[in-house]
């Protein structure tokens, strides 16, 4: 069995890769980075680290891999021959691997190919159906329809720390031994293919992505903004505050109070969720840099993201949000000159001001909310004691 995928980073290495490698499939993946292309195809194997005490070892064999931007024939040929095709390339980076996946599906559907899934794990709400709309950009309407009969588009929730290390000889990943990896089975249309090992497959999917996205991501980006401008290097040195893993949590009940109103969950159940974020976030093997953590603050401040969605719900309830909104406030105070979301940003908000930058990025229009995060701005700006 053959599992083409897209994106060759942490959390495909980590945990998609390994996932499919236990279920039986050989891997391909397909990444820009000729580097890590060299490096898989070198060995056909790459490691998996586990951060528990024992720092377990896991070898992910056969794999291969191809360079997306240099072998776009092989790639095709790869979606040609593949019995599921997966992605972890960033939500922002869809739009850039839907052609060839398109080539791919029409060359498939002449050559009376098997059925077939598409899966993208990202960290957005309905990801796979963006990259099936991208997919639709680059075929007519009638061949669409023909690939919708033979190609799922099933959505997913992915969830595992994963982070990795430099080596000379082999590509390593790092994960934490927590994983959950949820996959709508509603929108599957290869039934015969194997269960991914570990995979949950579930009828309602939103329950699981809203959770994950609103819970874990939102806590994991408070963590990093919060501990940036207090001059944190990582999570867990952040975590190590009392203040600031305090502060996290009362993020995470804010969020929680959407959560357990519009999915109906059990307050015992989601109040067990966030302690368990939590020590998973403080886990003493990971060490998480708030500036890997705190990547891309345009995509974390959109309206449909960790930050702004469940402020701008929980406003709607007239619940609190006193939390978030100083973290939406530190998430504009992210700076970090080698990422490029981060200097558009900045220099946003220096042409144009905190107000507007706020309306542009995140299109919150309460004013009383937007004069909030303002304040708060203003206080971590000109403040050198511990800000929270
Ligand atoms: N790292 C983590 O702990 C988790 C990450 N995610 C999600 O997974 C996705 C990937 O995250 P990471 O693995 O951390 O990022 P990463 O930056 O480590 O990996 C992304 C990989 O995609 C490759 N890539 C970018 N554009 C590409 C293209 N056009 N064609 C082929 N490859 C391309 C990059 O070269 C890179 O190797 C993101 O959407 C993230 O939100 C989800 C859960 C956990
Ligand atoms: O691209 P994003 O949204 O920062 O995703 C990566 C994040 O997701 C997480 O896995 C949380 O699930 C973090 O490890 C990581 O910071």
């Amino acid at each position: 069995m053959q599992a083409l995928h897209f994106g060759a980073g942490n959390i495909g290495k980590g945990f998609i890769g390994s996932l499919l490698n236990k279920t039986g499939y050989d891997v391909c993946f397909v990444d820009v980075n000729q580097e890590v292309v060299d490096n898989f195809n070198r060995n056909n194997r790459y490691l998996v680290e586990i951060l528990d005490d024992n720092h377990t070892i896991e070898v992910v064999s056969p794999v291969t891999a191809l360079n997306g931007a240099l072998q776009v024939e092989e790639v095709v040929e790869g979606v040609i021959n593949a019995d599921i095709i997966t992605t972890s390339v960033g939500i922002d980076n869809l739009s850039r691997i839907a052609k060839v996946i398109a080539t791919g599906l029409l060359r498939r559907l002449k050559e009376n190919k098997d059925k077939l899934d598409i899966i993208a794990n990202e960290n957005a709400v309905n990801a796979t159906t963006t990259l099936k709309q991208e997919i639709a950009k680059h075929v007519s309407e009638k061949d669409m329809e023909e690939i919708i009969l033979n190609v799922g588009f099933p959505n997913s929730a992915i969830d595992r720390l994963a982070l990795s290390k430099e080596s000379d000889t082999d590509e390593i990943a790092l994960v934490e031994p927590f994983y959950e990896w949820v996959i709508n089975k509603k929108e599957m249309v290869n039934l015969n293919s194997p269960p991914i090992k570990g995979a949950l497959y579930v009828d309602d999917l939103n329950p699981y992505i809203e959770r994950k996205l609103y819970s874990v991501n939102m806590g994991h980006a408070t963590a990093a903004y919060i501990g940036f401008i207090n001059n944190e290097k990582t999570v867990q040195s952040a975590l190590s505050n009392p203040e600031i893993e305090e502060f996290v949590r009362g993020t995470l009940n804010e969020t929680a109070q959407y959560l357990i109103r519009k999915f109906e969950v059990n307050e015992k159940d989601m109040n067990d969720y966030i302690e368990k974020t939590l020590s998973r976030f403080k886990n003493k093997n990971v060490k998480d840099d708030v500036l890997r953590v705190g990547r891309s603050p345009i995509r974390k401040l959109g309206c449909g993201e960790r930050l702004v969605k469940p402020t701008q719900e929980l406003l709607k309830h007239e619940l609190p949000v006193n939390h978030l909104i100083k973290v939406i406030a530190a998430a504009f105070l992210f700076d970090n000159p080698k990422d490029e979301e981060s200097k558009t940003l900045k220099q946003y908000v220096r042409d144009n001001g905190i107000d507007n930058a706020i309306v542009h990025f995140t299109k919150i229009e309460n004013e009383r909310i937007r004069n909030a995060i303002i304040e708060n701005y203003n206080h971590f700006k000109n403040n050198k004691e511990m800000l929270i």
